[in-house]
């Protein structure tokens, strides 16, 4: 079975904005992959590539092994998107709204009745399916977008943000809903500002910045490149920087407080004590921080002229955000993305 996605050297270019810069990815089938990145990173633009709203300028982008442009119809149907925007048509009930998704789809009217019934009941708003879009609350309008990404059955689901803006109850349900499915075999590519969320869900996750992949690895490993920090409270405030090992990378002394930064502050800790206590230390209380996934994300998408909001919360509530810059709104309404 080929990757349900594998891109090679993607390029995008808006005029003279890079937006996917010789982008690589391979997601594995069946693999719960999550895409992170500043605002403005790409990664919306790479999903609308693969999905055909976008048209890539350089690279080959397959889903399942079609290719999105050539073969957009096979690659297409083995898509359920729930994008980040509210693109739904609001004059009809909802029921109707999937019945049409599904009937674009190829899906016969009676199995696409049946359908809209089952994934309406699966997100949990079966009781509005006569309501009309508008009528929805802002969570019930999230639970909609994922029914029609999921009327069509999907081999690969992609959900842009889709935690965005949504309470907690419906967030943990959001969680656990995908994870199932994940479960039953979906293969997901997941985009998301909640860091803690990719750390719950995902497998592998990309880390990406100004249209590059900064680098792929399982929240582990990534949370394994950072470093923690070991305080010590000593018995008495000690008269110079004790003299440690090679693993101690900084040390900084405040009063009775020493601070040690390790790679690894679990195995480290052990030989810290005994390195402190046969030079003459007595240690009250020890405390280890370790890295956040957050800290090291943060690290790695770091760029001089830009300011990343560190609150996960923050940037998904709307933080800084170039593409509300009026020209680039623009130029996205021309190419019918907006
Ligand atoms: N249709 C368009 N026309 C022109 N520029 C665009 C268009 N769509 C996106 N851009 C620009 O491309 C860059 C990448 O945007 P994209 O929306 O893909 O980022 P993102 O990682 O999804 O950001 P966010 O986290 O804010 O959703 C940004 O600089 C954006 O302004």
């Amino acid at each position: 079975m080929p990757p349900a996605i594998e891109t090679v050297d993607l390029v995008k270019e808006y005029g003279d904005l890079r937006a996917l810069q010789e982008l690589s990815l391979t997601v594995e089938e069946g693999e719960f992959f999550g895409l992170l990145g500043p605002n403005g990173a790409g990664k919306t633009t790479f999903i609308n590539t693969l999905v055909g709203l976008v048209r890539k300028t350089g690279g080959e982008a397959r889903v399942f092994g079609h290719d999105v442009e050539t073969e957009y119809q096979q690659a297409r149907d083995a898509i359920g998107l729930a994008p980040q925007e509210f693109n739904v048509d609001r004059f009809f009930p909802i029921k109707e709204v999937l019945t049409h998704k599904a009937g674009y789809h190829g899906i016969p009217e009676d199995e696409a009745a049946d359908r809209a019934d089952e994934v309406l009941k699966r997100v949990g708003i079966y009781d509005k399916r006569d309501e009309r879009f508008d009528w929805l609350s802002g969570g019930m309008k999230r639970r909609l977008l994922l029914a029609r990404a999921l009327v069509t059955d999907p081999d690969l689901l992609i959900l842009d943000e889709p935690t965005a803006g949504v309470d907690v109850q419906l967030r943990h349900d959001l969680w656990e809903l995908v994870t199932e499915l994940n479960e039953e075999g979906t293969t997901i590519l997941l985009t998301t500002h909640y860091i803690e969320e990719a750390e719950r869900l995902c497998d592998r996750v990309a880390i990406m910045n100004e249209g590059r992949k900064v680098t792929v690895a399982t929240p582990d490993e990534l949370k394994g490149r950072g470093t923690d920090t070991i305080a010590v409270r000593l018995a008495s405030a000690p008269a110079t920087t004790p003299a440690l090992g090679a693993y101690a990378h900084e040390t900084t002394v405040s009063g009775d407080r020493l601070e040690v930064r390790v790679d690894d502050g679990g195995s480290t800790a052990p030989r810290l004590l005994n390195d402190l206590e046969a030079s003459g230390h007595e240690i009250v209380d020890l405390e280890i921080t370790r890295t956040s996934l957050e800290e090291i994300f943060v690290d790695l998408t770091r760029s001089e002229d830009r300011t990343v909001t560190r609150s996960s919360a923050e940037s998904a509530d709307g933080g800084d955000d170039g593409r509300d810059d009026a020209s680039a709104k623009r130029k996205r309404e021309q190419e019918g993305v907006a």
